[in-house]
């Protein structure tokens, strides 16, 4: 069966926001915490929802799913220190709530490091149990970090409830300093439900290269391991397409990028004489590469989607000379996309549109491909609407040429 594309009006490029940027809190880990009274500071950094358990309890109090540490009566404040698994720069933090009501913590302030092995040595192992508070003695070995080296990202902030429409709590960050760890501070107890860290990770080429995975010598250009962030997005009602990017197997929908049906779709799909079937409308997700190079090898992968898989996609590459301004990004994500070709679009088609099927790796290569030289940004549209488990750019960085 043919393709016949109608033409759709591009959606405007969303804001860039930070929100659409990788969630660092995914593989990070929790290196220290003064108090896990009534729930593990392991909670904030869960990627699933918080929870509510209406009547549960445990011994120390209500069962809650967050870092949530006892009502202080004595002098000081809670605070504790998260590891990112990989060097990152930190766009924004939220502080999401959610059904902290009477026990969220009124206020906090945000602090990171780039702190060396020996550094990070200071601090005590580890015990993270419900119930247990830091003992003085670890409490005075992790004084013996320096001071200076927390660097005050979010000053101190008012949090709101854990009621959906005030639970959000973004807030933004203007650094774009390369950092390790991450504090967050409660003034003075209480709870919050998740911390998410929204950025990206910046690692040498050197380090990159360094762990090349495939037999090719290719790396994915692409991967949140490797620098890889989503610039905008048409629609991300049910999994953001951040996810494309992660390491590792999917496991259910969740950990893949799905739109929501189109609710303005025709009542029935028709096909004209030639059997070609009409379809009514695209979504799609624009990144910026970890690092600019030449595409050898696409994967696009519908691992668990079977019922929502997109009938078609196509992948598309620019090259943007200053590809970190976060201006020039906002500003081309959205420019052309769909099956409109804008005259002053910057995007090449790699992949030209081609039917998915469903829950299945599609690998394309040679003559798949077209040749479009080194890119620094990529984009996926789906079509009309569904959604994916994973993209993969393999190719070879530019720098490799250049030297
Ligand atoms: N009902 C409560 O939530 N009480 C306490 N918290 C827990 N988790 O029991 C508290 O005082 O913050």
């Amino acid at each position: 069966m043919a393709l016949r594309p109608v033409t759709t009006i591009p959606k405007s490029c969303p804001s860039l926001e930070f929100t659409r940027m990788n969630n660092l809190s995914r593989g990070s880990t929790i290196l220290f915490s003064t108090d896990d009274f009534f729930a593990e500071a392991e909670n904030l950094l869960k990627d699933t929802e918080a929870e509510w358990k209406e009547g549960v309890y445990v011994p120390e109090g209500k069962w809650m799913d967050g870092w949530e540490t006892r009502r202080k009566r004595i002098s000081g404040h809670d605070f504790c220190i998260i590891k990112l698994e990989c060097p990152s720069v930190i766009y924004g933090f939220e502080c999401d709530t959610s059904f902290f009501t009477g026990n969220f913590t009124p206020c906090v302030s945000i602090q990171a490091a780039r702190l060396s092995p020996s550094e990070e040595n200071l601090i005590p192992p580890r015990k993270g149990v419900r119930g247990q508070a830091a003992s003085a003695e670890d409490m005075k070995k992790v004084e013996r970090i320096n001071s200076q080296k927390w660097t005050t990202l979010v000053a101190k902030t008012r949090l709101g409830a854990g009621y959906s429409d005030t639970c959000h709590n973004y807030m933004g960050v203007e650094n774009r300093e390369i950092w390790t760890h991450v504090r967050l501070n409660y003034f003075p107890d209480g709870g919050v439900a998740r911390l998410r860290i929204f950025g990206r990770v910046e690692k040498s080429i050197q380090e990159i290269l360094s762990k090349r995975p495939d037999q090719t010598g290719f790396i994915d250009l692409l991967a949140m391991k490797n620098g890889g962030y989503c610039i905008g997005l048409s629609d991300a009602h049910y999994g953001h397409p951040r996810n494309l990017i992660l390491e590792g197997k999917t496991r259910n929908l969740s950990d893949g990028w799905e739109t929501a049906r189109k609710l303005q779709r025709p009542e029935t799909l028709a096909e004209d004489d030639n059997g070609n079937l009409d379809l009514y409308g695209f979504e799609w997700a624009a990144f910026r590469l970890g690092v600019p190079g030449s595409v050898y090898r696409v994967d696009v992968d519908t691992a668990t989607f079977k019922g929502n898989y997109p009938y078609a996609c196509k992948v598309e590459g620019c090259f943007v000379n200053q590809n970190d301004d976060e201006e020039i990004q906002g500003n081309i994500a959205g420019i052309g996309a769909g099956f409109d070709q804008c005259e002053n679009s910057p995007w090449r088609s790699l992949l030209n549109m081609t039917m998915l099927e469903p829950d299945k790796n599609h690998t394309f290569d040679g003559s798949s491909l077209q040749k479009i030289g080194p890119i620094s940004h990529i984009r996926v549209t789906i079509f009309p609407d569904g959604g994916l488990a994973k993209l993969r750019i393999w190719g070879v960085p530019s720098l490799l040429w250049e030297s």
